[in-house]
């Protein structure tokens, strides 16, 4: 499998940190779903950490808990029990209004339908985290991320007026321009072809590489999962394994190695 090439939009920088630094972390995190016969245990004590200036997919067959995790951890869902942290930041002690502004001013986020807003232009849409927070973009920062996903001749494009691969594009740059401590990425490839899938998958990459910019990513796809620095697996609600440095090939014998344990995706 061949990678995307660094983009030549991405500032010049000195060797990317890589520290043992946790963006975020989980322990003994769980979450159930209903009670008595609807009872389901989506998460049962999970821990996990997620290294700063690292690019983490999370795997594992469909009901595995992959979503759970990744909302528990965005805070867009109440934990059972454990503790979920973004940062320092225990994310059960937070009310909705702190977890609202957690949200706005830490987390960065990249869904399967890029869930841009129609009436805005590309830029607009780009800049509108920012302008919630009333933050000022910064300009070269803003610039460089534009020009790397490849978007500087489509910035006063409507979503209607682009491809389905430029549409995430200008998701992915909307969540790297505020420079987000951690980027949460939800099948962020899961409705584009596989050409325009590697470009999103490159650009998430190179940000890590060259930004430092945090990537944890929820796939079912091995070659996505191939770009990332680390592969976590799920299945029943549990961490089963992880792969370092990962390829598509790596990831698929894992999965097949589940399979053949009796377990189906
Ligand atoms: N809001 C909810 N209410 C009840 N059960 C839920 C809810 N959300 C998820 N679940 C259950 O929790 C378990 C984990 O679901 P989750 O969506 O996290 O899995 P997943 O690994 O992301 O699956 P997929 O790959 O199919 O998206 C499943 O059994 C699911 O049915």
């Amino acid at each position: 499998m061949s990678h995307a090439a660094a983009s030549p939009g991405f500032p010049a920088s000195p060797a990317p940190l890589r520290t043992a630094a946790v963006a975020a972390r989980a322990t003994d995190l769980s979450k159930v779903y209903g009670q008595g016969d609807t009872r389901v245990v989506a998460l049962d004590s999970v821990s996990v950490d997620f290294g700063k200036a690292q690019f983490t997919a999370i795997m594992g067959p469909s009901g595995s808990g992959k979503s759970t995790l990744m909302h528990c951890m965005a805070g867009l869902d109440t934990i059972s029990g454990g503790s979920a942290r973004i940062g320092d930041t225990e994310l059960s002690s937070l009310n909705d209004r702190q977890l609202t502004r957690l949200r706005r001013d830490k987390i960065g986020f990249i869904f399967q339908a890029f869930n841009l807003l129609p009436t805005l232009t590309a830029l607009e849409n780009i800049t509108l985290p920012m302008d919630i927070a009333a933050r000022k973009p910064e300009k070269a920062w803003l610039d460089a991320v534009i020009e790397t996903v490849g978007l500087s001749g489509r910035l006063s494009h409507r979503p209607a007026q682009l491809s389905g691969g430029q549409q995430q594009r200008v998701a992915v740059a909307r969540a790297l321009a505020a420079q987000p401590e951690i980027i949460f990425a939800d099948e962020p490839t899961g409705n584009l072809d596989s050409r325009s899938g590697a470009e999103v998958l490159g650009f998430l990459r190179e940000s890590v590489r060259a930004m430092n910019q945090t990537v944890v990513m929820v796939t079912h796809d091995p070659v996505a999962a191939g770009y990332a620095d680390r592969v976590v697996f799920l299945a029943d609600g549990r961490i089963v394994e992880e792969l370092h440095e990962p390829t598509a090939d790596s990831v698929l014998d894992r999965m097949r190695l589940f399979d053949s344990k009796g377990r189906t995706s």
